[in-house]
């Protein structure tokens, strides 16, 4: 058949659907439209509806079920809205883009061959019989990612299905006009890809969905694993493919998992809302979304003033080389390791026979019960129950003696005081509940002496509220002292850390934690007070995964014990102090990231999508086995090394390139510099002639255009310019630093410019000459 009968018969077909859609959303308009006025109508009627009769106790007891009725009956209609609004949303969707792949597949021993059109989302013809559209996550859709024509089988619960594709299609169709139509062979979607990576970068992550490579296709439908390890290169889609996955996982499971029982673990608020947008195109609701350290605050900003691991980073870059750097690196090392967990966890056995620190339980300045009668009740439980466990106990037992100690309160002159002070309303209300409760006649002077009691009561119970809920959270429990009584422990036993020891104990001194021990330091505290775990997340996705200690990494495996963990990551792109020496959890050597089980898995992407091959030809020598990187092949200029004479050249052609890439119509640039007062500076010079946004650690969301960013902030995201600010010697020197030098490069879709005052860091010795061109001004 010729291309352009081909054409015209997809043309067609692709006009029935659209018709079909067009009948499906008026229909459902129509119901919609009925649901929301009858809903309009309930609401409007509620309270003519249900009887309200609160005379005696049995009509309240029918007024109750009423009332529960006509709510229950409210929020059914609401929620059939609801869902009848999504399935309008996904129609207005595939009205403008009902498909964009075919596969032509006979099953063996069958006939015919079935024709399956892949789309976003299922669409059955008007008498419900046939698939018009599949869902791309039907079982039978995935062969679209995973084989190209030939023999071809897929999953279903009944068992594999086997067969061949004789045809497999991709269509660009837009307002229902096919745009493009291409027949694949061996490499799926070369030309569709071509055109998706081609295009400019957006402030928002893209679904993928119509160009999922095979390989990322075995991450997204991945059902066996307990833990499933991504380590791929940069650029290669993982975060595409983690998203996609979320998708697939709602779907494949929609009877028993929903977007509330998963969470990711993003980089960085800005990263958050980057990738917010793939899961609503794809007509799912998003997660759960987070960071670590957000986690972290939240639990900890109460006792301490926490650091963040941005300021650890910067810290990191701007210190001086010297005794303090070392002791800290030492210490960064040592609080992100497995055997720091097992020192926390030797010293928890020793506490259960003594040395943890308690607080009074005070009231109105006056101690109720002493440490040491804490101590003692706490030590005198059966040492056989847990830390936790006896901790909970002593609770009760406080709470116990509170409530004896209330009664005794009654009769206290502060008391009185307090009822005097009572405002009116109070009193009334006191008032009003004894006499509902008929225990108050005309009065007389035994109903004084009630109401008298009966406020005493209930001063003394709300003066008592805080305190009781301190004792619920265990407030009585002196985790910090302990903490600090565990580093004097760890300086006898292990006096090579002596150092590490005393300036920790210091920090804790100052209520202060560096970011390597907010970790530990939670860690810890949940040994001693317990921590109901998050049992109802099914599903943990934990994005730039080598950035993760494997202490952190052991924290979350028990905060999310029933959950399933999906780790993406790079080593090549951890740029954290921790990672120098110890392994992440993305590590090959699973038991030392203390990820092995029987149920994980690994899988390693080695193409890179993101940027052109001439980038990713200069920014795979910068690192080790970067030889192996695959670049998917798009061409662009090389990447040009400008070597400025001195700051203020430098400065000047940072400008003059900015100007001369919008000529081009290369609008989303990023100026990327080292550390955050790099980048203040350098924003502050550029806005006197553009319009520039500078991304800090607080920053949520980033617009189009020029952009000024820390590189350890650049993580995950893409543009299409990428311009290295000052990739002198001196401000790349050392080797630490190479991992950030090359995620800062990998940022670069279409073209990387490294400016530089002088001689160009040693970072880029082992690149060949010919990998980039150099500019001198
Ligand atoms: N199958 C695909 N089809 C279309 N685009 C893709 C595909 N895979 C990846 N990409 C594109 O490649 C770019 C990089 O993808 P993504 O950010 O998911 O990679 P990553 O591995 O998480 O990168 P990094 O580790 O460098 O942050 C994005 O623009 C993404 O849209």
């Amino acid at each position: 058949m010729s291309e352009e009968k081909q054409w015209q018969e997809e043309q067609h077909r692709v006009d029935k659907v659209v018709e079909t859609i067009e009948q499906k959303q008026q229909e459902l308009q129509e119901a919609s439209g009925d649901v929301k006025s009858e809903i309009l109508q309930v609401r409007k009627d509620f309270w003519d509806d249900v009887t309200v009769n609160l005379d005696d106790p049995d009509d309240v007891v029918e007024t109750q079920a009423s009332l529960k009725q006509q709510a229950e009956f409210l929020s059914e209609r609401e929620r059939s809205h609801g869902q009848k609004s999504e399935r309008l949303k996904t129609l207005r969707d595939l009205h403008d883009s009902p498909y964009f792949g075919r596969i032509d597949f006979q099953e063996k021993g069958e006939p015919e061959t079935e024709t399956v059109y892949i789309g976003i989302a299922s669409l059955m013809d008007q008498e419900d019989e046939e698939f018009l559209i599949y869902d791309w996550r039907a079982p039978i859709s995935s062969m679209y990612y995973n084989y190209s024509p030939g023999p071809a089988s897929y999953e279903t619960p009944e068992g594999d299905i086997e067969g061949e594709i004789r045809l497999k299609r991709q269509f660009i169709i837009r307002g229902g006009k096919i745009e493009g139509l291409f027949n694949t062979g061996i490499t799926i979607g070369d030309k569709l890809l071509q055109n998706l990576l081609g295009s400019e970068s957006s402030p928002q992550m893209r679904s993928i969905v119509s160009t999922i490579q095979r390989e990322q296709n075995q991450i997204i439908r991945n059902e066996r694993s307990r833990y499933l390890i991504v380590q791929g290169v940069a650029g290669s889609g993982k975060t595409s493919a983690a998203m996609q996955r979320v998708a697939y996982l709602l779907y494949a499971h929609r009877e028993s998992l929903t977007s509330e029982n998963m969470v990711l673990f993003s980089p960085n608020p800005l990263f958050n809302s980057y990738v917010a947008t793939v899961l609503p195109e794809l007509g799912e609701e998003n997660m759960w979304q987070t960071t670590f350290n957000e986690y972290v605050q939240k639990e900890l900003s109460r006792t301490f003033r926490v650091e963040d691991p941005f300021d650890q980073m910067e810290w990191f870059l701007g210190a001086p080389s010297d005794q303090g750097k070392t002791v800290r690196t030492e210490a960064v090392q040592l609080k992100s390791s497995l055997v720091f967990k097992k020192w926390i966890d030797e010293y928890m056995t020793k506490l259960g026979s003594g040395g943890l620190h308690f607080l009074p339980v005070k009231f109105r300045g006056e101690e109720l019960v002493s440490k040491d009668e804490i101590r003692d009740y706490f030590y005198g439980l059966d040492r056989s129950v847990s830390l936790s466990n006896r901790v909970e106990l002593t609770s009760d037992w406080l709470l116990q003696r509170i409530k004896a100690f209330q009664r005794e309160e009654w009769q206290k002159l502060w008391v009185e005081e307090e009822i005097q002070l009572m405002d009116k309303s109070e009193y009334l209300e006191g008032f009003q509940k004894l006499e509902s409760s008929k225990k108050f006649t005309d009065a007389t002077f035994d109903d004084y002496d009630r109401e008298r009691e009966w406020l005493s009561k209930r001063v003394v119970k709300k003066k008592l509220v805080p305190l009781k809920r301190k004792i619920r959270q265990l407030a009585f429990v002196n985790a910090v002292k302990t903490y600090r009584d565990f580093y004097e422990d760890a300086a006898g036993k292990h006096p090579e850390y002596r150092a590490v020891c005393e300036t920790s104990i210091e920090e804790i001194h100052r209520k202060r934690l560096n970011w390597e021990d907010a970790t530990p330091y939670l860690y810890f505290q949940d040994q001693l007070k317990g921590r109901r775990p998050l049992t109802h997340i099914r599903h943990v996705f934990i994005d730039e995964a080598q950035d993760y200690s494997p202490f952190q990494f052991a924290y979350l495996k028990e905060l999310f014990p029933q959950a399933r963990m999906t780790l993406l990551g790079d080593v090549n792109q951890s740029i954290y102090l921790h990672a120098i020496d110890n392994p992440t959890p993305i590590d090959e050597d699973a038991e030392k990231a203390g990820t092995g089980t029987a149920r994980t898995e690994r899988i390693t992407l080695m193409r890179s999508y993101r940027s052109t091959a001439q980038i990713v030809g200069f920014t795979s020598q910068l690192i080790s086995g970067g030889d192996k990187i695959i670049p998917f092949t798009r061409e662009g200029r090389l990447p040009v090394v400008i070597e400025a004479d001195g700051q203020q050249a430098m400065q000047k052609r940072a400008v003059s390139l900015v100007k001369e890439l919008r000529g081009r119509d290369i609008e989303n640039t990023a100026v990327i510099c080292k550390t955050i007062r790099d980048s203040e500076a350098v924003s502050a010079y550029l806005a006197e002639y553009f319009d520039v946004q500078l991304v800090d650690k607080e920053t949520h969301s980033y617009r189009k255009g020029l952009v000024v960013i820390p590189a350890y902030l650049a993580k995950g995201i893409e543009f299409d310019a990428v311009i290295l600010y000052d990739a002198s010697a001196e401000n790349y020197a050392e080797e630490a630093e190479r991992n950030l030098f090359y995620t800062a490069c990998t940022r670069a879709m279409h073209e990387l410019y490294l400016l530089t005052p002088g001689k160009r860091s040693h970072l880029m010795d082992d690149v060949d000459e010919t990998a980039f061109e150099v500019e001198q001004v």
